[in-house]
Order: structure tokens, then sequence, then C-alpha cells
């Protein structure tokens, strides 16, 4: 398809996984477009010679994963700019939607770095590093732990070796997010066509790096003036930044609420992919439904036993293990809720 090498498309981050699920019918009547932010009803989409906000309506179907979110690829009618079809996603963030454990929320789509963002002051936590790494793991997105504050810490390499041993070949930058050179590190990940998005606890410079990488000095001005659809003009905050020039040409960066205040949701394929080395052991236990606790022949006490496995690490992987457990039922996770509310009263 002609758009896989057009230069508009291509660094907006269009390429063969998305052109081939164009139809050739739909070659002709649309065109593709990638969703810049979401408003109620509209989404603003970006695309060969078009900046626009459009109606988000789908002509048919409804569901939760039919409405588009930040970063999907949309087919819109070259004509009318109706909204024709979703593209599938290359990777899909989401989560049950406050107050409403049923529904789900659609955070963002078709990221393809995820930068899991830690400071190595007081932040620096394995448990929480190893569960945004179960949810990089699920979503499908490569995972990229970065270091924060590098330029107040004396044992930042410690960290790093911490940080590392977490999953095998997994990448760790150490940074100082004020200092544009050093946060150039992270440039690799930023090229043309790329999209990142961050996660991390509040303080851990995830606005100074937005800022470093955005080359902008206050993401929390960047207005865009659009068309409501009535004529009137609003004010609305970007939610895809581009990434400075200086990063090979620019990238994009997702940056929503939603996505910062992201943490787990159903982590069952994730689980397993950081555990594999505790997953793999289990196998060799006597009894497959052996809970590791006092059964006869346990592979896994063993292995702790005599040095292969270290203690802190099996307990991570039980609690997220049980999390897992009760997460895939909502009225489950409801008791658990419930459950642990209890536990902090008591
Ligand atoms: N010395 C130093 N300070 C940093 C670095 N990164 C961030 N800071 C400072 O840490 C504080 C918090 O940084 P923010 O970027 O606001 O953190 P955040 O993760 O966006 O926090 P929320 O907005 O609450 O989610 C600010 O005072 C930053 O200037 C760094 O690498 N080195
Ligand atoms: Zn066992």
């Amino acid at each position: 398809m002609a758009e896989t090498t057009n230069p508009v498309l291509a660094q907006l981050g269009w390429r063969p996984f998305f052109s081939e699920q164009v139809t050739p019918e739909q070659r002709g009547s649309c065109q593709p477009v990638r969703v810049m932010s979401v408003h109620r009803g509209r989404v603003t989409v970006s695309g060969e010679g078009i900046e626009d906000s459009i109606s988000s309506k789908l002509p048919h179907g409804d569901g939760a994963e039919k409405r588009p979110t930040v970063g999907d690829w949309l087919l819109i009618d070259r004509e009318t700019r109706d909204l024709v079809h979703i593209l599938d996603r290359a990777s899909l963030f989401k989560r049950p939607a406050p107050g409403d454990q049923r529904r789900v929320q659609l955070i963002a789509a078709n990221v393809d770095t995820l930068f899991i963002v830690t400071s190595c002051d007081q932040d620096f936590n394995v448990a929480r590093l190893e569960r945004y790494l179960v949810l990089a793991g699920e979503v499908g997105v490569r995972a990229v732990v970065v270091l924060t504050k590098a330029d107040l810490s004396s044992d930042a390499d410690a960290l790093v070796e911490a940080a590392r041993a977490l999953q095998a070949d997994l990448q760790v930058e150490l940074v100082n997010g004020r200092d544009p050179s050093s946060a150039d590190k992270l440039a690799r990940f930023c090229g043309f066509g790329q999209t990142v998005a961050l996660v991390g606890s509040s303080g851990v410079g995830k606005s100074t790096l937005v800022n470093t990488l955005t080359g902008s000095t206050n993401i929390e001005t960047q207005p865009v003036r659009e068309d409501d659809g009535k004529g009137r003009h609003t004010t609305t905050v970007r939610q895809m930044h581009r990434l400075a020039p200086g990063l090979d040409g620019g990238g994009w960066l997702v940056d929503t609420p939603g996505m910062r205040e992201l943490q787990m949701s159903e982590v069952a394929a994730g689980v397993t992919e950081v555990f594999d080395d505790v997953a793999a052991i289990t196998l060799d236990c006597k009894f497959a439904n052996c809970t590791h606790a006092d059964e006869p022949e346990c592979a896994i006490r063993a292995a702790m036993a005599d040095g292969r496995l270290d203690p802190a690490r099996v307990d991570r992987w039980r609690k997220l293990a049980e999390e897992d457990a009760v997460n895939s039922g909502a009225a489950a996770l409801r008791r658990s809720r419930a459950d642990k509310g209890r536990d902090r009263r008591r």
C-alpha cells in the first residue's frame, strides 16, 4: 500500500501491521489518521493533509473496545471524514472503569515502549517495578526502566543492578531528567515513528522527563484550538506530544492522566512472563496444585533452601499470583477490597 512509504504517515507511526489491515475497497474510499486526543464524543486526529476533530461514533457496533482511544489508527471517509473503522491495535492499555468495575476504560493504543519511571531516592521499590513489568508484559510493549535523579544518588549503580536483575535483558537507563544530554540515553526508544508512554509514582520526575524529551518548558501549556463540531472553538490539551526533533526526527509521547494513574488491571499473562524462572520450577513440584507451603517434594521450597530462588522474590510472585486470581472476577475484586479495608481497620 502506498501509505507505507508516505513520510507523514510513517512519522505518525504507520507501518505494515496497520496497512495490511486495510482492504482494497477501504483503500479507495478511506484515509488513515491517528488519534491525538480524545474528548466527549470527539477525537482529534492527524494524517496526510489533515489535522481535525471528528466524531468518535462508529457507524455500527459499540462496546468498550470499539471506541477510539489515544494512539489509535482510524480509517475515515475521504469525503465526509466520518469514522469508518478502528484498526486492530498493536498494543492496548486499559483498566476497569473507575466506579464501574464491569466496564472497561481504554487508556492508550499502539504504544511501542513503556518508560517505567522511578527515582534513585526514596521511590525505588523492587516490588513496584515488578508490578509495572507485569503490566508491560501483559500489554505487550517493550519495557524500559528509567531511573531518574541520578545526580542525587551516591549508590545509583547498585539500584541499576537491582533493577537489571528483575528480568533477563531488561533495559535500565540511569538519567538526570533535567539534563537533556543525560536524557539523550532514551533517544533510541524515541525515534522516527516510535510511540512511548510513561508510568510511575508521583514525584519521580515524569513531567520533568516529558519536558526534556519534548524540548518544551511546560507540557501543561500546550493547548490546541479545535472545532467542537458545532462551529465553536474549544481549547483542549493534546495527549500525544511530539518528541524533540533532536531525537531522530521525532516520535511520540503519550501523556494522559489515565496513563499516569495506571497500575495494573488483570495481569494473567504478565505474571508468568516476569516470573518465568519461578513458574518453571513449580513444574517440578510433586503435586500439580502444590501451594508450596508444606507439601512433600516441593520444588519451590527446595530451590529457596539451596539458594536458587530468593525467598523475597518468591513472596512477591505469590502475592501477584494471588492478586491475579482475585482480579479475574469483578465481584471477587470488590470482596478483596472490602477485606483489605477490614485488615487495615484491625
Ligand atoms: N535533581 C533532580 N531533580 C529531578 C530530576 N527529575 C525530576 N526532578 C525534580 O523532582 C521533582 C518532581 O518532578 P516531576 O517531574 O514533577 O515529577 P512527576 O513524576 O511528574 O510528578 P507528578 O506530576 O506528581 O506525577 C521536581 O522538583 C523536579 O525538578 C532529576 O533527574 N534530578
Ligand atoms: Zn511446591
